[in-house]
């Protein structure tokens, strides 16, 4: 489970982060679509996406320093992300991009079916940012995903983000915020 967390960090940091931070200029601009619906909603702007990428970001290669003096925690030996170099930074970055577009693009859909911003999807609301994740991360390095995100990590992962969500949402519901706690 260790490897798990430790390799998703820099997915699951971007949405509490982009909570925290979030609000001012919504990215679709206050625009609808021709079904009179937002594109995206309130709940997608530029400063949240932003302080999620840079913060997801961050996390990633401060992981990268961290596993230099400590390359075993809770007796799981840590993988580094991507193949060295420049495309480590481009996996940790691929995986903060992916889990806020991820999330953004299920905003989307759920404008779409008709749910007003903040209501719930249950499922999609606690996978959206993790598809988008694992998918950015293949495209920016096949060879070190496909070593990494094995199945089992991979079913570690669904298990355990809903858990992990539902904690987060509500620690931040009661930090007041999120103003649901899901
Ligand atoms: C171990 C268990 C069962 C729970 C631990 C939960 C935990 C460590 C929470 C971290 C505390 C935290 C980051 C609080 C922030 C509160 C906050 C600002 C929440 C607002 O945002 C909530 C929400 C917004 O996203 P949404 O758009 O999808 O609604 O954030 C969603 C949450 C996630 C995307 C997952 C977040 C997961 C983490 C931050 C995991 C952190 C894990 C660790 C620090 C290591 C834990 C170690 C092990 C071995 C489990
Ligand atoms: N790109 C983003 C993503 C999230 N947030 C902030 O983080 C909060 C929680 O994100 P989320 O639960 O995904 O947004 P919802 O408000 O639930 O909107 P939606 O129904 O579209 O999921 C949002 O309300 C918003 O304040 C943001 O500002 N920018
Ligand atoms: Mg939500």
């Amino acid at each position: 489970m260790v490897l798990a967390v430790w390799l998703m960090l820099p997915a699951y940091l971007p949405n509490p982060f982009a909570a925290v931070f979030g609000g001012g200029r919504p990215i679709d601009g206050g625009k609808t679509m021709s079904d009179g619906r937002r594109i995206l909603g309130d709940g997608k702007t530029f400063r949240g996406f932003f302080a999620g990428l840079i913060c997801g970001t961050l996390a990633g290669l401060l992981q990268m320093r961290l596993i230099e003096s400590y390359p075993v925690i809770l007796g799981a030996q840590l993988p580094t992300f991507g193949t060295g170099g420049l495309n480590t930074t481009i996996v940790v970055f691929a995986l903060a991009f992916g889990s806020l577009f991820g999330d953004m693009f299920m905003s989307f859909f759920k404008r779409r079916m008709g749910l007003k911003r903040g209501a719930p999807l249950p499922v999609v609301d606690q996978l959206d940012f993790v598809m988008g994740a694992l998918i950015f991360a293949y495209l920016a390095s096949p060879y070190w995903f496909s070593e990494q995100f094995t199945f089992k990590i991979i079913l570690v992962i669904l298990i355990i983000t809903p858990l992990l969500h539902l904690v987060t949402n509500i620690i931040g519901y009661f930090m007041g915020v999120k103003k649901e706690p899901w």
